[in-house]
């Protein structure tokens, strides 16, 4: 058995121990890569380069193709079209088990009749690490993952967060280049999620590792990553940091994916110096700063998150070092949504739309400074608009 072969020393662990990158050089290279299931375009040219000790997520929604991308990565797939480069070598012709990457699986895919200590040692044993190694490695990814007392367990004696620590422990164990990671907290409720979140930052730095993980989920996306692809029917839609996915999205639809948004369709638009003067069905003329990259000449929206809608009784208050607010939209209290932390405003406004505005509570003894049926004015600067293409 593989037991009895020889150990084999940390660096050597993965058969592609010599795939670290070049100076400069991103770890992980993806190039046009295309999966075609039948006629069904599930991976459609996606290039990306991933750097080494970056956390990094594909988010999209159900069906994008996230997975998909994922186990052409680990080597369950094979692309029919691009390249994969690992350190600046095509892996395309490496099976799994030979990549410097480890996957783990959304529903974990544990051995149900191995306890926790051979699930972490079984891939290990298979690599033909010596007995001895493995008892050593197995008791430090035990530790690692904080999971002392539980190595004899079977699975279906643990719990969900247990289960997922195990499922992390045996992806580790083998000190891969790269950790993929497949909607790893989705089986946990919410509470456990958020801890978890933190504990797999937190080890990620701690290891130095590149960890790319696939979510659906746009808050745990930005909570856990320096960078977010964000995936739409096959394609990459934006590679961003979370600040500017949510404070510059490239689109309508990227902007209503990552959090909350007010949008109004653009109906007419002037140039006015470095600003646009835009009119809205909805919302009346809102001016809004120019935007980065220039619009073309298609349909456009203008986006507000409802954190910048300010709301007032009279109008518009002037703030120290910001431009006093040029957009006044003049409504009525339609609903009011408590949420703890925030209150959200519906109002409807004068010009027939709706604005939603997300007020911070941050005063315990805070009461809803507005009331249903309450007429108000909800105000926002240029700079708070986005202008988008639809
Ligand atoms: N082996 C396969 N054969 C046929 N179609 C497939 C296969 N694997 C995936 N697909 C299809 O490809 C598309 C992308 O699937 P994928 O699992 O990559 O999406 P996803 O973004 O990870 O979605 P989810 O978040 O729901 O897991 C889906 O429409 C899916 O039905």
């Amino acid at each position: 058995m593989a037991e009895e072969l020889p150990g084999t020393d940390v660096a050597a662990d993965t058969a592609a121990g010599d795939a670290f990158p070049v100076a400069g050089q991103p770890l992980l290279r993806i190039e046009g890569v295309a999966k075609t299931f039948g006629t069904f375009r599930a991976v459609d040219g996606v290039s990306l380069d991933i750097k080494a000790g970056e956390f990094f997520a594909l988010l999209g929604p159900s069906g994008c193709g996230k997975t998909t991308l994922l186990r052409m990565l680990a080597g369950f797939e094979a692309p029919d079209e691009g390249r994969i480069l690992l350190g600046g070598k095509d892996i395309a012709q490496a099976l799994p088990h030979e990549r410097p990457i480890n996957m783990m699986f959304q529903n974990y895919a544990l051995f149900p009749h191995l306890s926790v200590r051979d699930n972490i040692a079984f891939g290990l044993k298979r690599a033909g690490m010596a007995r001895a190694d493995i008892a050593t490695r197995v008791a430090e990814m035990v530790a690692l993952v904080k999971l002392e007392g539980l190595e004899k367990r079977k699975p279906d004696q643990l719990s969900g967060g247990q289960r997922q620590r195990v499922a992390l422990a045996r992806a580790l164990a083998r000190r891969p280049q790269l950790l993929l990671l497949d909607e790893p907290l989705a089986a946990l409720d919410k509470k456990l999620r958020e801890s978890t979140q933190g504990e797999l930052m937190e080890l990620q730095r701690r290891l130095g590792m590149t960890f790319v993980i696939v979510t659906h989920d746009q808050e745990e996306a930005m909570t856990m990553a320096s960078r977010i692809g964000v995936m739409k029917a096959g394609k990459l839609a934006q590679v961003a940091g979370p600040r500017e996915l949510y404070e510059a999205p490239r689109s309508r639809w990227i902007a209503e994916f990552v959090g909350d948004v007010n949008l109004f369709d653009a109906e007419s638009r002037l140039r006015d110096g470095h600003r646009l003067v835009i009119g809205t069905r909805d919302a009346g003329t809102l001016v809004v700063a120019e935007p980065r990259e220039p619009v073309g000449a298609g349909k456009l929206s203008v986006a507000i998150r409802p954190e910048k809608v300010k709301l007032s009784r009279r109008g518009p208050v002037s703030e120290a070092g910001r431009e006093t607010a040029i957009n006044r939209l003049d409504g009525v209290i339609a609903d009011i949504c408590y949420l703890g932390g925030t209150t959200t405003y519906k109002v409807k406004l004068d010009t027939g739309g709706i604005v939603q505005a997300s007020v911070a509570n941050s005063a315990r003894l805070d009461v809803d400074a507005y009331s249903v049926n309450q007429n108000v004015v909800a105000w926002f600067t240029p700079d708070d608009c986005m202008v988008l293409p639809s």
